[in-house]
């Protein structure tokens, strides 16, 4: 792992005034067992946030109360609107909420199958993202998914198939062009190069470290993989029995890491 965690120009932006994400104080609850527990953190806009730590410690319930999939027991998310007010997502009018999970965001799910329509066109999972944007243009459609079917390296003449006639990577960028093509500003991704050969998982990360530069955008991405979370993310959040035991700047916390379970898992890294 000698490669440098990318640097979060955003931070030093003096203009940015505010997080593009708040969250306080979060704990959720299944029963009686612990989901995750009293998690805050801010991320800033074009700031990539890695949610790492073992099976288990409470990374996917935190992403999906984040991302309003699944109500906190207490605690507060909030979310700076295009209004450009913070606004508790739990509390949003549910046409705000709509409109959010549409077009500001974006979900890139480990499997696939979860975030594409498997019976319909490539293209046309492309394209029905920007239909639900308001473009009605059939030309311009088809031209934008056919340019973001090549930036995503899958080739134009594959744009009437079906996903279900896709590899498992092919599957993966092309869930990736579905989600990036109406510009999101938050993307929250569940370990996206989970469950791929591991050549096929080296160039999925290089394409989304390409495209998550190009286009400034923010993201929150879990993930168990310490070489993702290098590779992409400028801070991380360490968890471990729902709890964050570390958070702190990628290079300084794979580094240096404070705190005995960071220790641990950073020496299992380098050992393996
Ligand atoms: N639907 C559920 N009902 C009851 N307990 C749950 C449920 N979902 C998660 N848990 C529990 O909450 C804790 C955190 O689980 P979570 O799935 O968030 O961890 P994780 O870090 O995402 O694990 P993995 O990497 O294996 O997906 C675990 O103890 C888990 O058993």
């Amino acid at each position: 792992m000698n490669i440098a965690a990318p640097q979060a120009s955003a931070l030093q932006d003096d203009s940015i005034e505010q997080p593009l994400l708040s969250v306080r104080s979060l704990t959720r609850y299944y029963g009686t067992r612990i989901g995750c527990a009293d998690i805050s953190f801010d991320i800033w806009p074009g700031e990539v946030l890695a949610i790492v730590g073992e099976s288990g410690s409470g990374k996917t319930t935190l992403l999906n109360c984040i991302s309003t999939r699944l109500p906190p027991t207490s605690g507060t998310v909030s979310y700076s609107m295009r209004d450009g007010v913070l606004h508790d997502l739990f509390k949003l009018r549910e046409a705000d909420r709509r409109f959010l999970l549409r077009t500001d965001w974006g979900f890139v799910h480990q499997n696939p199958a979860d975030g594409l329509r498997m019976a319909a066109s490539a293209g046309a999972n492309v394209g029905e993202r920007l239909m639900a944007v308001g473009d009605r243009h059939y030309g311009h459609i088809r031209e934008t998914a056919i340019d973001w079917l090549d930036r995503v390296e899958i080739d134009a003449g594959r744009i009437d198939d079906q996903p279900r006639a896709f590899s498992g990577g092919m599957r993966q960028r092309l869930q990736i062009a579905r989600n990036l093509v109406t510009a999101p500003r938050l993307v929250f991704m569940d370990e996206p190069t989970g469950g791929l050969d591991v050549s096929v998982q080296a160039r999925l990360l290089d394409l989304l470290r390409g495209l998550v530069n190009d286009l400034g955008l923010a993201v929150i991405i879990v993930t168990h993989d310490l070489a993702v979370a290098r590779l992409l993310s400028h801070r991380m959040i360490v968890m471990k029995d729902g709890r964050v035991v570390e958070q702190g700047l990628t290079d300084r916390l794979l580094d240096d890491p404070q705190a005995p379970y960071t220790q641990l898992l950073v020496s299992s890294i380098l050992q393996g």
